[in-house]
């Protein structure tokens, strides 16, 4: 059986894993994080620890979907103390800092770092890029809705998602990414792509990304409808990461597309 440690083990999708995990006959729970209170029956044989060292000592594989001072945390033990098994990692809003620790821990040992982890979201990302090379002059807006309880904004699958149309169209995101339109602001410029965040309720995740021109518009949307999707992706390609070499992967490497 692999032993999948979870980071982030008490929150909305980590709590999923420890379900999903409990069903499955491949793979099991091996060693949860806990940073607050732990709120979960577990099976008697999981290490329960809130120290990296031993999360990684208890465990073949870790999934981690938690917060970016977290998952810094998680990075560091493999920098700086030799932490040594593949991480599959789902958390977003990194900063610069982090980004740059991920991919120093990338090579060091095997990484899957994805914003998202549906098989619907891998495949929109493709399309996404088809469609803003294919439709050079259409203008690109992209809209993604959550919860009330996102903390960061806009989502990581967005911001993805906008890298695919930038990189579609030779253009830097950092360049032409706006995320807010108020007063005077003048027409809209040719190249801006705008990535605009709506919270509320209980929406699991909804992006769309609209392409705009006189006379006619296309919108990819991809919905998820439970979250489960999320914690499932995960524990499939942390299945397929392990004995793999140390290297940043994609979501798209795990599922061949
Ligand atoms: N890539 C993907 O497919 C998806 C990614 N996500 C991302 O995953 C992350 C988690 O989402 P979600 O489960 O909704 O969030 P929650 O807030 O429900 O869970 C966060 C978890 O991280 C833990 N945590 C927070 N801060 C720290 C810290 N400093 N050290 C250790 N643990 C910490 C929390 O512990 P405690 O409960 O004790 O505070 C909790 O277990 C987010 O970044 C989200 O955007 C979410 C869904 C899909
Ligand atoms: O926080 C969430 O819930 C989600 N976060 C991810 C993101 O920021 O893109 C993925 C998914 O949309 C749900």
């Amino acid at each position: 059986m692999i032993k999948i440690g979870i980071l982030g083990s008490t929150g909305r999708v980590g709590s999923l894993l420890i379900d999903d995990l409990a069903n499955d006959s491949e793979a099991k729970v091996g060693a949860v994080h806990v940073y607050g209170k732990l709120v979960k029956n577990l099976p008697t044989d999981t290490v329960v620890t809130n120290d990296m060292k031993v999360l990684f000592e208890s465990s073949d594989v870790i999934i981690d979907f938690s917060a970016p001072a977290a998952t810094e945390a998680l990075l560091t033990e493999v920098i700086e103390n030799g932490g040594n098994k593949p991480l599959v990692i789902a958390t977003t809003g990194f900063n610069k800092h982090q980004q740059n620790l991920l991919l120093e821990a990338s090579k060091l040992v095997p990484i899957l770092y994805a914003t998202n982890m549906s098989l619907g979201v891998a495949v929109l990302n493709k399309l996404v890029a088809l469609a803003s090379k294919t439709l050079r002059d259409f203008d690109i807006e992209i809209v993604e809705q959550h919860h009330r309880y996102k903390v960061d904004s806009p989502s990581g699958t967005a911001l993805t998602l906008a890298e695919h149309a930038a990189n579609a169209r030779d253009l830097d995101l950092d360049e032409v990414r706006i995320s807010g339109r108020d007063g005077q602001i003048g027409a809209r410029t040719k190249d801006e792509i705008a990535v605009m965040a709506l919270r509320g309720g209980d929406i699991v995740g909804r992006h769309t990304v609209g392409l705009y021109n006189d006379g006619e518009f296309l919108e990819l949307n991809h919905t998820a409808t439970a979250r489960n999707t999320f914690s499932k992706g995960a524990i499939k390609v942390a299945k397929w990461i392990i004995g793999k070499e140390a290297k940043l992967y994609s979501i798209n490497d795990a599922l061949g597309l």
